[in-house]
């Protein structure tokens, strides 16, 4: 069954195309820079051991094009994979805000792209582009059946007591005002990999994705039991260009003593802050080479960004009285070697203890990057949020 995954964010589109059950898949690829300057598309077709790679620059103005021109790759040319559209039997769409509405793989009808709309002002940065592409997908693929794979699904097993703020009840009642959480695919994926790697029936885990959006899970026993964003994906930890926890009263202040609009206040808190706002790069990479010149901005950045996770690990050491494992994941958690290191430094009363060396020759897979005696694991677990997305879309499809 050929199933095509989709998981647009604010300015990519990833994709991966699947011959299910075989779970690598027959292509992939990156949009990047969708809207900005030096858009560009890397698509891969994978043909037995080999790799055949298509690079091209040329500027993507939305998403509804960056998929069109994916559409192209697949199916023309010399390293076409299908040849008409009707070869994909399904369409699965990574969806980050589903509300309280969703706790499973759901197939896209008018009422569910109703729903997704609704929870525009809540996810402003993903849940238009998602909805842009689920329509775009439902004009080319006719055929296939549209399904939306939702980052909130994972944590509606979250209790009341971490779900709800200390508001009066009628706001979560009449405006649905409570956490929601995000990244759960991610936070699924890697936690029920953790699981098999550990081999225990019950776990305690903390799963960490570290990428353009940031986000810690507590898990108990394959569930989430407390996660850092909340009632949208902003709060939490320090992001690429989010903020991450502010006190309100900021927004108070702003708008009474500094005219801000609205629109002002969620621009600067979604595209102006976190690493962007204060070390002036929304790419770790880049942060990175800033500070190794010296740049005080961007270390300050790294500092703030370590500092936000540790006191996230120690609450929820707390909630999940130990842990089993922490875990690893997304572009920084993979790849940012240091960062891990400065997270970890220091935290042997909790039972977390890195071997440092191990830690620095991390190359992919799955790898225990603590001491032997530490009691609890590091892990590094590959995210793999489109191969999630393709099971639970099968899954459905059998049912
Ligand atoms: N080698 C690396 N060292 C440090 N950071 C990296 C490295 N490779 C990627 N990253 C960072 O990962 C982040 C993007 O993560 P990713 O999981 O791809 O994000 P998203 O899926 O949200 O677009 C960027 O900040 C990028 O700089
Ligand atoms: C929910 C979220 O923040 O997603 P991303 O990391 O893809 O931006
Ligand atoms: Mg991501």
């Amino acid at each position: 069954m050929n199933i095509l995954v989709i998981n647009s964010g604010s300015s990519s589109l990833k994709y991966q195309l699947f011959n299910m059950p075989v779970p690598s898949p027959i292509s992939s690829g990156l949009v990047e820079r969708i809207g900005i300057e030096g858009s560009y598309i890397k698509h891969i077709v994978f043909k037995g051991t080999e790799k055949f790679i298509i690079e091209k620059t040329a500027f993507i103005a939305d998403h509804g094009e960056g998929l069109k021109q994916v559409l192209a790759l697949l199916s023309e040319g010399e390293l076409a994979v299908i040849a008409t559209p009707d070869d994909i039997n399904a369409v699965g769409h990574r969806v980050v805000h589903g509300g309280e509405n969703f706790s499973g793989p759901t197939l896209i009808t008018a009422e569910v792209k109703d729903q997704i709309k609704k929870l525009f002002s809540l996810a402003p940065l993903h849940n238009p582009v998602n909805l842009k592409c689920i329509e775009v997908a439902e004009e080319t693929f006719t055929k296939a059946s549209q399904v939306a794979i939702f980052d909130t699904a994972f944590h509606q097993s979250i209790p009341q007591q971490a779900f709800r703020y200390a508001i009066p009840e009628q706001y979560y009642k009449e405006e649905g005002i409570r956490v929601y959480g995000f990244h759960g695919t991610s936070h699924k994926y890697v936690s029920e990999q953790a699981v098999q790697w550990l081999d225990k029936k019950e776990s305690k885990l903390i799963s960490i994705h570290l990428g353009n959006g940031c986000s810690i899970t507590a898990i108990r026993n394959g569930k989430s039991v407390d996660t850092s964003m909340g009632f949208g994906p902003l709060s939490g930890l320090m992001m690429g260009t989010r903020s991450g926890d502010i006190d309100p009263s900021v927004i108070f202040h702003l708008i009474e003593h500094a005219g801000y609009s609205l629109n002002q206040l969620s621009t600067l808190f979604n595209k102006e802050s976190g690493l962007l706002g204060v070390g002036g790069s929304s790419d770790m990479r880049d942060i990175r080479k800033l500070a190794a010149s010296g740049d005080e901005q961007a270390i300050l950045a790294l500092e703030l960004y370590a500092y936000r996770i540790k006191k996230f690990i120690g609450a929820y050491a707390a909630i999940l009285n130990g842990m089993d494992a922490i875990i690893f994941t997304a572009g920084v958690g993979e790849n940012d070697r240091d960062m891990r290191e400065t997270v970890c430094d220091e935290l042997a009363y909790l039972g977390i203890e890195m071997d440092k060396e191990a830690n620095q020759k991390y190359n992919g897979g799955i790898m225990d990057v603590s001491v032997s005696n530490s009691k609890v694991k590091i892990l590094i677990i590959p995210t793999n949020e489109e191969y999630e997305i393709a099971s639970q879309c099968y899954r459905l499809m059998q049912m």
